[in-house]
C-alpha cells in the first residue's frame, strides 16, 4: 500500500516519530488538495455567477462588519447584478435587480431558516434546545404566533402595552433629552416581553433589564468566528453560549413556575401552556421571537421618532390623526380619564384600519432604515435566478438596499417622505418581506409602534437636536453597515422633550 512504501522513504530523511505522523497525514492532505483544485477548476459557463475577485478569507470580516459597503463593492468589482463569493466552505450568491429579486422571492427551494442558521447566527442557540428546532416545531411556533396576534388577544394586550409605555416614558423624566437609539429599544423590549412572554417577567423591571443585557451580549458575541465556526470554542462562542443559557434559565424558570403554580393568567405563556405544547416549542417561541420581535421593532421605533423629531410637518400630521381618533372614539368621559385610558378606549380596528398617516410613516421608516439582507439556502435541487445557476446547498442573499435605496424607484432615496406612492410592483417594497417569507409578527409590531407613537405625540412635544441642542444639519442618516440597528454615530442626535399636559392637549399644534 502507498503509505507503507512512503514510511521507509520518509524515515530516510526525517526522525522516525515525525515520519510516522507525516506518512499518516500526507494522503489526507493530498486528497484535500485534489478536492480543492477540483472545486477551483470546476467548469464555468455563462450561467455561473461571476466570482468576486477577492480571496476567501478577505470576504469574511466585511461580510459581517460592513455588509452594505462590501456588497456594493462586489457589484462594482464584478460589474454584474448577480455575483458569488466564498465564505469559508460556503458559496454565497448575491442577487440584485428586478428579475433577480422576482426570482429570489418566488423561488420555492430557498429556505430562510437554513440561510439564517449559517449566515446570521443572531438567534440564541442552545444545543438540544433552540439549535435543534426542526421544521415541524418551527411551523408550530409560527402557528402559535398567529394565535398570539388574533384580534381578541391584541384587544386585551392593547391596554397592557399602553400601561408599559406610560410607565417607561414617565421614568425618563421631562422636560428632558433622550437618546432615541437607546431609550426606544428599551421601551420596545419591555412591550415585546409583555406581548410574547409572561407577566412574571414583564412586571419585573430589573429582570427585563437583565434579559435585555443578555440579548445585547448575544448580539455583540455574534462574530464571524461564532457564526461560521459555531463548534470552535472561541471567546465569542463561549460568551454567546453563556448568554443563551442565562436567557434559557430565565424563560425556563418562568414556565416551570407557571405550570407548578396551577394559576392561570392572561398572557402568551398561558396560551402556549394551555395548548399543551412541549417545552421545546414554548422555550423556542419565547427565546426566538423575543429577539426577532424586539430588535426590529426597537430599531424601527428609534428611527420613527427620530424622523418625526426631524420632520415637524409629519409630527403634526400624526398628532392630528391620533387626536381625531381620540375624539371619534372617546366615550365622553375624556376629562376624568388618563391619557392611557383614553387611548385604550380606541378599538383595535380603529388603530389598524383608520390611521393612514401612521401607516405611511411606518412604511417609509422601514424603507429608509431597515438594513436587512435576506438570507436563504437552496434546499431544493439546482435552480436559476435571473438565468444564473444556484447549485443545491448554495446560499443566496438579497440586500434590501437594492430596492429600498433605488433612486429609480424612490427618487432622492435618503429623504424621509411618507407621501411616496405605495402603488409599487411586486417586491418593489419589501419592508415586511416578500413572497413566501413575510413577517409573521407584523400585526403586533405595527400595533406597538402606533400605540407608542400615539402616547409620545399626545404626551409631549419633541424635537431632534444635536449634542449642542441645535437641529442637526444634515439630519442623521441610517448607517446600513450596522445591520442590526443602523444607528447614526453615537452622540449625533437626541430627542428633546417637553410635556403637553394631559387633558389640556392643544387643538392646533405644535
Ligand atoms: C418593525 C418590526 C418588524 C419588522 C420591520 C420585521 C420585518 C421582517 C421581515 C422583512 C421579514 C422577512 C425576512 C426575510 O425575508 O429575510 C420578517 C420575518 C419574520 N418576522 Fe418580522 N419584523 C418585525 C417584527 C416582528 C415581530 C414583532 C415578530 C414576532 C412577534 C416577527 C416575527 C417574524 C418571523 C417569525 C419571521 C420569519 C417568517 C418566516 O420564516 O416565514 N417580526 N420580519
Amino acid at each position: 500500500m502507498y503509505p507503507l512504501g512512503l514510511l521507509p522513504l520518509l524515515q530516510a530523511w526525517i526522525p522516525d516519530y515525525a515520519a510516522v505522523k507525516l506518512s499518516i497525514a500526507l494522503p489526507g492532505i493530498i486528497l484535500l488538495a485534489l478536492l480543492w483544485s477540483l472545486a477551483e477548476n470546476q467548469e464555468e459557463d455563462d450561467t455561473t455567477p461571476t466570482a468576486l475577485p477577492l480571496s476567501g478569507l478577505s470576504t469574511i470580516w466585511p461580510f459581517f462588519k460592513s455588509r452594505f459597503d462590501f456588497l456594493a463593492r462586489g457589484f462594482q468589482l464584478t460589474g454584474r447584478s448577480i455575483f458569488q463569493f466564498n465564505l469559508l466552505q460556503n458559496t454565497v450568491v448575491v442577487v440584485s435587480g428586478e428579475s433577480g429579486r422576482n426570482d429570489f422571492f418566488s423561488c420555492r427551494g430557498l429556505d430562510i431558516n437554513e440561510g439564517f442558521k449559517v449566515l446570521s447566527g443572531a438567534i440564541p442557540m442552545l444545543p438540544g434546545i433552540t439549535s435543534d428546532l426542526q421544521a415541524r416545531r418551527i411551523a408550530l411556533i409560527h402557528k402559535r404566533l398567529a394565535a398570539a396576534q388574533n384580534s381578541d388577544r391584541l384587544t386585551r394586550l392593547l391596554p397592557q402595552i399602553l400601561g408599559d409605555a406610560e410607565r417607561v416614558i414617565c421614568s425618563w423624566g421631562y422636560p428632558g433629552t433622550i437618546d432615541p437609539f437607546s431609550h426606544m429599544p428599551a421601551l420596545l423590549f419591555q412591550t415585546t416581553v409583555r406581548s410574547l412572554s409572561c407577566h412574571e417577567i414583564a412586571d419585573d423591571a430589573a429582570l427585563v433589564a437583565r434579559l435585555r443585557k443578555l440579548y445585547d451580549r448575544l448580539d455583540s458575541s455574534t462574530t464571524p468566528a461564532s457564526v461560521l465556526l459555531p463548534w470552535f470554542p472561541s471567546p465569542s462562542m463561549l460568551s454567546k453560549l453563556y448568554a443563551s443559557k442565562q436567557v434559557y434559565d430565565i424563560v425556563n424558570g418562568a414556565i416551570n413556575a407557571r405550570v407548578q403554580s396551577g394559576v392561570s393568567r392572561d398572557d402568551t405563556l398561558q396560551m402556549l401552556v394551555d395548548h399543551g405544547d412541549d417545552k421545546l416549542v414554548i422555550v423556542g417561541f419565547i427565546m426566538g421571537l423575543l429577539v426577532a420581535g424586539a430588535r426590529s421593532t426597537g430599531t424601527t421605533a428609534s428611527w420613527m421618532t427620530t424622523c418625526l423629531g426631524g420632520h415637524p410637518e409629519w409630527k403634526h400630521k400624526a398628532r392630528a390623526e391620533v387626536r381625531a381618533l381620540l375624539s371619534d372614539c372617546s366615550a365622553g368621559n375624556v376629562a376624568s380619564s388618563s391619557l392611557k385610558e383614553q387611548l385604550a378606549a380606541i378599538p383595535l380596528e380603529a388603530w389598524e384600519d383608520h390611521t393612514p398617516v401612521l401607516d405611511k410613516i411606518i412604511r417609509e421608516t422601514l424603507r429608509l432604515a431597515q438594513p436587512h439582507t435576506a438570507m436563504r439556502r437552496n434546499v431544493g435541487p439546482e435552480t436559476y435566478i435571473n438565468g444564473m445557476r444556484i447549485p443545491s446547498g448554495a446560499y443566496v442573499v438579497y440586500p434590501f438596499s437594492d430596492v429600498h435605496l433605488n433612486s429609480t424607484l424612490y427618487p432622492d432615496p435618503w429623504r424621509f417622505d411618507p407621501d411616496r406612492s405605495d402603488r409599487v410592483a411586486p417586491y418593489e417594497y419589501v419592508g415586511w418581506g416578500g413572497g413566501k417569507t413575510v413577517c409573521l409578527g407584523q400585526r403586533l409590531a405595527k400595533l406597538q409602534l402606533k400605540l407608542i407613537a400615539a402616547m409620545l405625540l399626545l404626551k409631549f412635544d419633541f424635537i431632534l437636536v444635536d449634542v449642542n441642542g441645535r437641529t442637526p444639519n444634515p439630519l442623521p442618516r441610517p448607517n446600513w453597515n450596522d445591520t442590526l440597528t443602523c444607528k447614526p454615530p453615537i452622540g449625533s442626535c437626541y430627542l428633546q422633550f417637553q410635556s403637553i399636559s394631559e387633558g389640556k392637549i392643544e387643538k392646533d399644534g405644535p
